[in-house]
């Protein structure tokens, strides 16, 4: 390491920079244990992949995180906060800057686009209607929708406007932090492309943090900095794509060896 700085040193910038920091975290649901002692740092500004076989807990990560699931043991700090311990109006100050597409979009099906977008802001600004009008405007063609989809219902939009609908939803208070459970999932490969490319965009641009759940192994490549692999009960490792390729684990090299993970690289 150049520089060779004091250890002390060397530790600060860590704490720093981490904007959700999890700490031996534990989920059970009846007698079954979902995570036993998870640790993962998220750190600012980087677009963090979540992979794991089916069952190993990313959804109910993402909903403990977002407060959705209460754990049974752990810490969880959030901007420095420590989320299960601050009061209902700090809560809720943290949950304003972040947002969360959920697989489905979610959003509200009585609801136009616009609408939808507005929501959060009607629940936590006070903005004259003509100014979120604006901002909703503005959201629908951040995501790269046209504009008249605005008012349409969800139901009147493709699967994958839906789901830039609900990105949008997820950006409407300028969120530091979006949180994504399977954002590409049920599209085309041409979409899911797209798709990944404007999570990248957007992140680059607004500056973003991206905690993403995924199967998609052309994500990862594509818009991933890191990938944590959710097995046995926890995090088994983090790092970047090209260290996942060296972790000798049954499932990390299944996944990242696999025939799937050939073609996403394109060999
Ligand atoms: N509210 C709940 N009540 C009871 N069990 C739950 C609840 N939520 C999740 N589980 C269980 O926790 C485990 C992890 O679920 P989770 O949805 O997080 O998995 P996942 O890793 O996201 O899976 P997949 O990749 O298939 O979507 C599953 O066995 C699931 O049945």
């Amino acid at each position: 390491m150049d520089g060779a700085p004091a250890p002390a040193a060397q530790a600060v910038p860590a704490e720093r920079d981490a904007i959700i920091r999890v700490r031996g975290l534990v989920n059970r649901f009846g007698t079954q244990t979902v995570h036993d002692g998870l640790d993962l740092d998220v750190m600012r500004g980087e677009v963090l992949g979540i992979v794991g076989g089916s069952g190993t807990g990313k959804s109910v990560l993402l909903r403990t995180i977002t407060g959705l699931n209460r754990p049974a043991e752990g810490s969880i700090e959030v901007f420095g906060q420590d989320v299960l311990r601050v009061s209902a109006e700090e809560r809720t100050e943290i949950e304003k800057r972040w947002g969360v597409l959920f697989q489905d979009g979610a959003l509200f099906s009585s609801l136009t686009v616009a609408q939808n977008i507005m929501a959060p802001m009607r629940e936590h600004l006070k903005l004259p209607q003509r100014l979120m009008d604006a901002l909703a405007a503005m959201k629908v063609t951040l995501v790269g929708l046209p504009s008249f989809a605005g008012a349409k219902f969800p139901s009147e939009l493709s699967g994958g406007m839906r789901k830039r609908a609900g990105l949008a939803r997820a950006l409407s208070l300028e969120p530091e932090i979006v949180f994504l459970d399977e954002p590409t999932a049920g599209l085309d490969p041409i979409g899911a492309a797209a798709f990944d490319e404007l999570i990248r965009q957007l992140q680059q641009s607004l500056g973003l943090t991206v905690f993403m759940v995924t199967h998609d192994l052309d994500s990862l490549h594509a818009i991933c900095d890191r990938i944590a692999v959710l097995a046995e009960k926890k995090v088994l490792v983090t790092g970047t794509m090209a260290d996942m390729m060296e972790v000798d684990h049954p499932w990390v090299r299944e996944y990242f060896h696999g025939p799937r993970a050939r073609a996403a690289q394109g060999g």
